[in-house]
């Protein structure tokens, strides 16, 4: 019988706007496609209840929005027979419900959330934040993001590349070297990773400032753990890790689940957002950044990954973009603390947008107009 590859399948839910995710695991060789016939909104509990083979994409806030739940109706893991295809074909097309205009943050703007973030973490309010901005990059040819995707695996094979589309969240895309939480066969895992460089030389020399950014989240995931009554964690870093061309630094935890088993939700909930991502103290962080930042994270800092009744994998998403009207937004983050520095906050966000422009850099025709650089400069 004849044989449709994953890439074709790929293309067609892309063209047809189909409910789909695709990701490749840290190291593994092949992607997993996923398709689904419909999408559900449904909350942070009842992600572990259903007991079935899920793809979930959750927002950053989720105060604010449901978590997008798709049933993994097809799974494909390299090619199917054509009848499979033929039964996808069946699927309904789900236009995106609400296009937002796209958005870019400035460097004049971005030095003034900088300013307020900083005299909230001064006047001690909170102790660090996470600023994000979102850079816009014009004239990018969407039919190219399945090439894109399988770029995106070969480039960085040690994330968590994934590209997923749903009505409500309009296609997003990213490779995450961030764990949320792992649960496989009864150990889980977490872990904490913050603190930037640009990858230079052999020498790594990490300073205060990213060693203390790190500890707060090391901190923040055991007294989770603690609450949960996990006190006998197996705790491995912190150590340098290598995310494309930057370093991070990383401390992972490793623990039986047999505590957490009927309890996971509220747990994934007081895990996310860390401070990798949100800030310290968790909620009042979540307030200073609604009150700073002029652009809505959606699902940028949300989690991501694929729920299975003896295996789950959730991954932060970061490094990521969704793409707009006729161009890309780049969601950009770093952690602001009592010693940052405004130009080495944009300068880091800047190297951290490298890891998706590169890739777009080398797909043929996706980029259809170079994007002027303007609103990069630092003054
Ligand atoms: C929030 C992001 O990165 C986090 C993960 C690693 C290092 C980070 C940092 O050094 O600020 C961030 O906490 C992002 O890339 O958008």
């Amino acid at each position: 019988m004849e044989k449709v590859s994953q890439s074709q399948i790929l293309k067609y839910c892309l063209k047809q706007k189909i409910p789909f995710a695709i990701y490749k695991l840290p190291r593994a060789v092949d992607a997993v496609l996923i398709i689904s016939e419909t999408v559900q909104k449904i909350g942070v509990e009842e992600l572990f209840m259903a007991g079935e083979d899920i793809y979930v994409m959750a927002p950053f806030s989720l105060l604010e929005q449901k978590v997008l739940c798709l049933k993994c109706d097809f799974v494909i893991e390299a090619e199917v027979d054509m009848s499979v295809f033929e039964q996808i074909k069946k699927i309904k097309s789900h236009k995106e419900e609400v296009q937002e205009p796209s958005f870019c943050t400035d460097y004049a703007a971005y030095k003034n959330q900088f300013q307020k973030m900083l005299t909230e973490i001064q006047n001690g309010r909170i102790s660090k934040a996470i600023l994000s901005r979102i850079k816009h990059l014009d004239g990018i040819n969407a039919e190219g993001a399945d090439d894109f995707f399988y770029e995106l695996c070969q480039s960085y094979p040690k994330a968590y590349t994934y590209m997923a589309y749903t009505p409500q969240s309009g296609l997003w895309t990213g490779a995450s070297p961030e764990l949320l939480f792992k649960a496989v066969e009864g150990v889980g895992t977490v872990v904490a990773l913050a603190g930037t460089k640009k990858k230079q030389g052999e020498r790594i020399a990490w300073g205060d400032k990213e060693r203390d950014e790190q500890q707060m989240v090391s901190d923040f995931v055991l007294g989770v753990l603690n609450k949960y009554g996990i006190r006998n964690a197996v705790v491995k870093g912190p150590d340098t890790v290598v995310a494309g061309k930057i370093l991070h630094l990383k401390t992972q935890f490793g623990f039986g689940t047999e505590q957490i088993t009927d309890r996971l939700g509220s747990f994934v909930s007081d895990l996310h957002p860390t401070p990798a991502v949100c800030g310290l103290p968790k909620q009042e962080s979540m307030k200073v950044i609604a009150e700073v930042e002029l652009h809505k994270r959606t699902f940028y800092a949300g989690f991501l990954g694929r729920i299975r009744p003896n295996q789950i994998r959730l991954y932060v998403n970061i490094r990521s973009m969704k793409f707009t009207n006729g161009g890309v937004d780049l969601y950009l983050g770093g952690g602001i603390t009592s010693g940052s520095d405004v130009n080495n906050e944009w300068r880091e966000t800047e190297l951290k947008a490298q890891t998706l422009s590169s890739v777009i850099k080398k797909v043929k025709g996706m980029r259809k107009l170079v994007n002027k650089d303007a609103d990069n400069a630092i003054e």
